[in-house]
């Protein structure tokens, strides 16, 4: 059956000292187990100290951001290959603020997507509707068309590698969250839709998070819900005590 995933999305907020400091944070915290897969997702300069920090843990390290192509004259990009030279195995993808801020488009996420997944990474598809869309009753519309362009290429086989986060952008560091019902609609909306393309054992075997304003007050009831299979936390996973209580809830 699918895995739950609780998820750090550090954004960009730490630096090399402050990365180190957080994981020794977790460290002392963690519990011998937990009902899901954790990871954290510091900024590239910072993914192999805490590769490496984090290799007698649980925790996995995942990159926020990756390069559609494979190497050569793109200043300033990080290719696939080098995030996986420094133990990076999963890549987060069409992020809102990489689509609104950085103009990131449905095809170049397309392609991102699957010079990703064709190099054996998983990845973290976000998707999610601004607040005007939600209000004009078009937020399903919205999530399944950034799933289609950006998914849709891959084969049966490849979804495998796929996690989905549904991230609403009016609930992103504004303290207000999707209620559980919202996120449980959404997700049941997202799995159909893979179901119609993929077939039930994909749909059944895709992991759908939910991201925006989790905290550890609100995650139980979430997680609670049937179609939402963890969360991709911001601001609340650059504590350790409440990203991990957070991972708590399941
Ligand atoms: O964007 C998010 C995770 O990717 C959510 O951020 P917040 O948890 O700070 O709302």
């Amino acid at each position: 059956m699918r895995k739950n995933i609780v998820a750090g999305n550090w954004k960009m907020n730490c630096d090399l000292s402050m990365t180190q400091t957080l994981i020794g944070d977790l460290k002392k915290e963690l519990k011998a187990d937990y009902n899901c897969e954790l990871m954290i997702a510091p900024s590239h300069p910072c993914l192999y100290p805490a590769f490496n920090n984090t290799l007698d843990t649980p925790i996995e390290v995942v990159a926020q951001n990756v390069c559609e192509h494979e190497k050569g004259a793109y200043t300033g990009e990080v290719s696939i290959d080098m995030l996986q030279s420094v133990g990076v195995k999963t890549v987060i993808i069409g992020h809102s603020e990489r689509r609104d801020i950085y103009a990131e488009s449905d095809e170049l996420l397309a392609a991102k997507t699957l010079a990703a997944v064709e190099k054996g990474m998983r990845v973290i598809f976000c998707c999610g509707e601004h607040l005007e869309q939600r209000k004009a009753g078009n937020h399903v519309n919205t999530v399944t068309a950034q799933i289609e362009k950006g998914l849709f290429q891959l084969d049966t086989s490849q979804m495998e590698q796929i996690v989905i986060a549904y991230e609403p952008v009016w609930a992103i560091g504004t303290g207000e969250t999707a209620s559980p019902e919202q996120a449980q609609e959404m997700h049941a909306e997202i799995r159909s839709f893979i179901q119609a393309k993929y077939g039930d054992m994909t749909a059944r075997h895709t992991s759908i998070l939910y991201g925006g304003s989790v905290k550890p007050s609100n995650a139980k009831e979430i997680f609670a819900k049937p179609d939402v299979d963890g969360g991709l936390v911001g601001g609340a996973s650059l504590d350790a005590k409440s990203f991990l209580a957070i991972a708590d809830a399941f």
